[in-house]
């Protein structure tokens, strides 16, 4: 058949998304019934992210890069919580206007992100729609999840990777123009790393961990909430890359409030500090220091060094 024209839906999925070669040995039964059935024995993780054209990703965004789009922030989810990607079920509504050869494109990218990240496609559902819609639902594997609610009075509070550079590239991105800001932003925000395998070995080290998603300030203060404790954090001290840096204000606000950093934001005990920079060593990611857990009742105390401020941003809201 032409790929111009739409496939019948039961062949476009079988030539898509049916034998990829990412597989995992406890899901016995994966794309073909109608649940797929894991047969594990290891606690599962499960988070369900929702991306949608023009809100999460350009209307122009190539196939491939929506795939990067939905795929990346999703499985930060699971670095979150410092599981190890397992499977995933991928929920698609797709506009008339998507061809065959669009679905082809866009499961290509797909499949290569699952082998690279290890992480099963065993299910989902395609449907038409008037907006190009898509939710992935990601499970991984731990025996011991960081959960936000660990974090202890006396902890230190790190980051990982440099924050605001997707931020700072979505203006360029918007007004198509994006070769007017570093290749890092567009990256950072075409194709975001979480640091899954270094997040994997932080179980056991660290006290508690979340990823980034809406912005650093909006982020920090949930994990102050479910833990009950006070963060305090400095804006000196916020990974910012040199041209991040040379935007003044305006760079330290993309770093502070404009999320889609898919980064992770844990905080640990100071005793394991130097096995933390070592894993972050071996493992290639940027790691900083950003601040302490204080007793309190779950706020975010910001500081230009010793002096405590009122951030004047707010984090990324859908409403
Ligand atoms: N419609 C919903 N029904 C049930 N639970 C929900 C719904 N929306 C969000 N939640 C729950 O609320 C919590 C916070 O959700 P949220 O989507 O903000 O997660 P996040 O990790 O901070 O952000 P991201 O969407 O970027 O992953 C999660 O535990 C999530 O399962
Ligand atoms: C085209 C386009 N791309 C990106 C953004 C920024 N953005 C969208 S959702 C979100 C937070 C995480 O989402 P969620 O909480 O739904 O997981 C952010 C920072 C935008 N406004 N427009
Ligand atoms: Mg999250």
């Amino acid at each position: 058949m032409s790929h111009n024209s739409i496939m019948h839906e039961f062949d476009l999925i079988k030539q898509c998304f049916t034998n990829w070669p990412q597989q995992h040995n406890d899901v016995a039964v994966g794309i073909g019934d109608d649940c797929l059935l894991w047969m594990g024995t290891t606690p599962l993780v499960v988070s369900a992210d929702t991306a949608v054209s023009g809100r999460h990703f350009p209307e122009f965004a190539s196939p491939e890069q929506v795939a990067q789009r939905v795929f990346l922030p999703a499985i930060s989810d699971l670095a979150a919580m410092g599981a190890k990607p397992a499977f995933f079920t991928l929920a698609l509504t797709l506009p008339k206007r998507f061809n065959d050869d669009w679905v082809i494109a866009f499961a290509k990218r797909l499949q290569q992100l699952s082998v690279q990240t290890q992480c099963m496609l065993a299910g989902g559902d395609t449907t038409q729609g008037e907006q190009l819609t898509i939710t992935l639902s990601v499970h991984g594997t731990c025996a011991h999840p960081l959960l936000r609610s660990g974090a202890n009075v006396g902890d230190d509070v790190w980051v990982t990777g440099w924050l605001g550079q997707a931020a700072a590239a979505l203006p360029a991105v918007l007004s198509r123009q994006e070769n007017t800001v570093p290749n890092a932003w567009r990256q950072a925000y075409w194709q975001p790393q979480p640091p899954l395998k270094f997040a994997e070995q932080l179980v056991g080290i660290v006290h508690s961990a979340m990823d980034i998603s809406d912005g650093l300030a909006g982020d920090a203060q949930h994990l102050a909430k479910a833990s009950q404790v006070d963060l305090a954090l400095n804006l000196n001290s916020l990974p910012l890359d040199e041209p991040l840096r040379a935007l003044g204000e305006e760079g330290v606000r993309h770093a502070v409030a404009g999320g889609d950093d898919y980064q992770l934001l844990f905080t640990a005990d100071s005793s394991v500090q130097r096995e933390i920079l070592a894993l972050a060593n071996t493992e290639n990611v940027n790691v900083t220091k950003i601040g302490s857990v204080q007793a309190g009742s779950g706020s975010v105390k910001w500081y230009d060094n010793q002096q405590l401020i009122d951030l004047p941003w707010q984090s990324f809201q859908h409403f």
